[in-house]
């Protein structure tokens, strides 16, 4: 490449995409150096499209962390989980398909399928490289997935302790098209600290509780105000009022604890997360109520903000 294309700025949008629980969100926030995508053991964490800005010296990544692409359309939320994903694909830049070292299954093969379809160039992070003790173990796995598609890389990497990541965004940026920036260089995502609030919250929720309490369970945030304080930093204070919904008072009842306390513990750890998010002092009330079936009412689904697709 010619001196003049190296030394041009380059800017643009990358969608993450790979089946549920491969490592998206953690490599999204390793990727841009801060929490920003909320992550859990459990697969399916992710239900909304986060944007996630990363300016570096050679230009912009515009990173979009997707709803994982999965098999069973079951209920209305998942289908809008797909829906969500799949129409990403042919509006980026680039794809950056993450995949679990030494494990491929259908669901990724439905992946990759997915973005095959939508034509746009493949970078594939193979993830989770930390837990392969015998790096060489992971050449044919890298061989065979070289002739499952003509990726512009491959990249083995992990998101957990950071092995290679440098890498992996080396090889994005080079692929991304020549152009200005489109964000300020502070700034970190276009979601609000309203909806940061919402993804934080359920993450406890999705950390703490049962199988399937989280899967039945959403979060609204009925209010934020900024306040004035008298910190030396100036900075106001959030005061949130969140709402979580679930289908039956059985789930509310768990939620709450004995005495409050399991809810007590979720709403410190959120507040906590929020603060350090946001920069600001952070005051958090949470409200369980019980919406039935919420999550199986596309009407229900929309009203607590999952209509977008
Ligand atoms: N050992 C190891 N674990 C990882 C790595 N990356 C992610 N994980 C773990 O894998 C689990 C899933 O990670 P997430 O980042 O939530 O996965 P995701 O692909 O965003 O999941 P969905 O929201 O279901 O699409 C979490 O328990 C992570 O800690 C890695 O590089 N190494």
């Amino acid at each position: 490449m010619c001196e003049t294309a190296r030394s041009e700025n380059r800017c643009g949008y990358v969608a993450i995409v790979g089946r549920p629980n491969v490592g998206k969100s953690t490599l999204l926030n390793r990727l841009l150096g801060q929490k920003l995508a909320i992550t859990s053991h459990k697969p399916q964490t992710t239900r909304h499209t986060i944007l996630g800005v990363s300016t570096l010296s050679g230009g912009q990544i515009l990173y979009v962390d997707t709803p994982g692409l999965h098999q069973r359309g079951g209920n209305a939320l998942n289908r809008y989980l797909n829906r969500a994903a799949r129409a990403i694909l042919s509006d980026v830049d680039l794809v950056l398909l993450v995949v679990e070292a030494l494990r491929f299954n259908d669901e990724d093969r439905m992946a990759l399928e997915a973005v095959a379809e939508a034509g746009t160039p493949v970078i594939v992070a193979i993830n989770k490289c930390d837990r392969i003790t015998e790096k060489p173990r992971l050449l044919p796995f890298l061989q065979t997935l070289s002739q499952r598609y003509a990726f512009s890389a491959m990249v083995p990497v992990s998101a957990l302790d950071g092995e290679q990541v440098d890498r992996l965004e080396a090889a994005v940026l080079a692929a991304l098209p020549i152009g200005e920036n489109l964000f300020p260089p502070d700034q970190l995502t276009d979601r609000s600290e309203r909806f940061l609030a919402a993804e934080l919250l359920r993450e406890q929720l999705m950390q703490r509780y049962g199988k399937e309490l989280p899967y039945r369970s959403t979060v609204e945030i009925e209010s934020f105000k900024l306040e004035p304080t008298e910190s030396a930093d100036g900075e106001a204070r959030a005061r949130i009022h969140a709402l979580v919904w679930v289908e039956r008072e059985s789930q509310k009842a768990i939620i709450v604890g004995r005495g409050g306390e399991a809810l007590k513990a979720a709403a410190s750890q959120a507040r906590l997360e929020m603060q350090k998010l946001f920069g600001r002092s952070v005051h958090l009330e949470v409200w369980v109520k019980v919406k039935h079936s919420w999550s199986s009412d596309e009407a229900a689904l929309a009203s607590l903000g999952y209509g977008e697709y």
